[in-house]
């Protein structure tokens, strides 16, 4: 059963895997009236309207806000300045302007300078994704019981906040508030340094098969299949969160590093207690996590009471 629209008029800027993920679920639960839609190279446009993703796609960004009530910025982190510069004197006034970007307080301090007094920014974050990119490779269930985290800024009008979060559950999505400081750094430790060990140990084998002509990639077991899987991530996405992460990121990293160089120091040095204590506590962790309830990807998630 369709819901109540949330918003009368959304535009979509940027349309890849995120945009029209979220245009087919919006779509389904009948989330939003009409929604227009921007990206910046033709060929996207085009298949855009070739497979029906917005009801209208525009040739500029600034049009397809025009009388909008929710833009949703769903470009590159290191494109949403430019973008916020470019679309805010067409925006109306009472408008929200969001966006999915995986940082956020580069984001905010990017995007925020340029919107017009009046119009609300509620930035946003849904923790779904896939390797694919791209106008075709969103589906309207990316979210469906996926976390997304709202990441209001300072004097954020609490009703504009409340209709984003509105949003995100209509697309099946569990919401919760967080800081931008805390949101960076919770980042880096949960998916940006995991990406780059994934991107680093996918380049170690490739050297590895080069060198000794193994066959390390074609036999490689689960866990190395879902490194070679996050590696095929987009370059420019990544790219921006490494560079507009950075300190939170470099800080995981560097206790990465430490923790990494005393496991190698176990191993040449045979110190099996070490190795033994140290994957037995992070197998607790797991254990841990599934115990809580907090494993969205389990059955019966949301029904396992918390102790
Ligand atoms: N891919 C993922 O798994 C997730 C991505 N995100 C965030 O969502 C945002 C979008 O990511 P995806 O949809 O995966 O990317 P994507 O690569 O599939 O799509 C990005 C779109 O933005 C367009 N674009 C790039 N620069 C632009 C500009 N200056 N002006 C207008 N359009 C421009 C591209 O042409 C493309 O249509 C990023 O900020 C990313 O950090 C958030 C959660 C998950
Ligand atoms: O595909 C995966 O494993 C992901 O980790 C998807 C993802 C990528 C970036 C985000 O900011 C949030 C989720």
């Amino acid at each position: 059963m369709s819901a109540a629209p949330i918003y009368d008029r959304v535009a979509l800027i940027g349309l890849g895997l995120i945009a029209s993920s979220m245009f087919w679920a919006m779509k389904r639960h009948g989330l939003a009236g009409e929604v227009t839609g921007f990206a910046r190279s033709e060929a996207t446009r085009a298949t855009a309207r070739e497979i029906g993703l917005c009801d209208r796609v525009c040739d500029s960004a600034a049009e397809a806000v025009e009388g909008a009530d929710l833009v949703v910025l769903c470009v590159p982190v290191g494109a949403m300045g430019a973008v916020a510069a470019e679309i805010a004197p067409a925006l109306k006034p009472g408008a929200t302007v969001s966006d999915v970007g995986s940082v956020k307080k580069a984001v905010i301090e990017s995007v925020g300078p340029h919107l017009p007094e009046g119009v609300h920014f509620v930035p946003a974050h849904p923790l779904a994704g896939t390797e694919h990119s791209g106008p075709t490779s969103g589906f309207a269930e990316l979210f469906e019981n996926r976390w997304s985290l709202i990441v209001p800024v300072e004097g954020s009008d609490r009703e504009a906040v409340a209709r984003v979060e509105a949003l995100w559950q209509g697309m099946g999505a569990l919401t919760d508030e967080m800081d931008a400081e805390h949101h960076d750094l919770v980042l880096a430790v949960t998916s940006h340094a995991p990406h780059l060990i994934a991107y680093t140990m996918v380049g170690v084998a490739d050297d590895l098969r080069r060198v000794t002509d193994s066959e390390v990639i074609k036999y490689s077991a689960a866990g190395f299949r879902d490194f070679t899987r996050i590696a095929a991530s987009d370059p420019t996405m990544w790219r921006d969160v490494f560079l507009t992460n950075k300190e939170a990121t470099l800080e995981v990293l560097g206790r990465f590093t430490e923790e990494l160089f005393a496991l190698q120091r176990a191993i040449r040095t045979g110190d099996g207690d070490h190795l033994f204590d140290y994957f037995t506590r992070t197998r607790a962790i797991r254990r841990g996590i599934i115990e809580a309830g907090q494993d969205t990807d389990a059955p019966d998630f949301g029904r396992v009471k918390k102790g």
